[in-house]
């Protein structure tokens, strides 16, 4: 299992968007807003589509790489939390226990 988590490079993306470094790709991607790095997040889902349907289990792994990075920085320049949406699947789970305990207590 690896060490590094989404939560660490979420970290990495707010310091290198502050740091306004013009060798940072986030830098220079945050410079460019909301319109560019939603670009660049459809681009990476739409690569990583087609590695998965092309069976290219390395593509799969590189392109979700870069997918999850423009992810966060597409949420970052939204200014939402890696937590704001880790909450709201929490809150989605605790949904379906409760709809599948009501299920399981229907007769029949
Ligand atoms: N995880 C990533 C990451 N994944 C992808 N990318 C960059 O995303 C860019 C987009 O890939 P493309 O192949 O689409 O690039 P491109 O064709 O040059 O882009 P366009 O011409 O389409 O605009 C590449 O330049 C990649 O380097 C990333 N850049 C940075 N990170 C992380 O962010 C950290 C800080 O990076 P800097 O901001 O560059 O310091 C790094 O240490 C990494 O942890």
């Amino acid at each position: 299992m690896a060490s590094f988590s989404l939560s660490d490079l979420e970290a990495t993306i707010r310091e290198r968007a502050r740091s306004g470094d013009a060798e940072s790709w986030t830098a220079r991607l945050f410079a460019k807003g909301m319109d560019k790095a939603a670009q660049k997040l459809g681009e990476e889902a739409v690569e990583t589509v087609i590695a998965a349907v092309k069976g290219d289990t390395k593509g799969v792994i590189s392109e979700s790489a870069d997918l999850l990075y423009h992810w966060l920085v597409v949420l970052a320049i939204a200014g939402v939390s890696l937590d704001d949406v880790l909450a709201e699947l929490e809150r989605r789970t605790g949904q379906s226990g409760v709809a599948e305990k009501a299920s399981r207590s229907q007769p029949g």
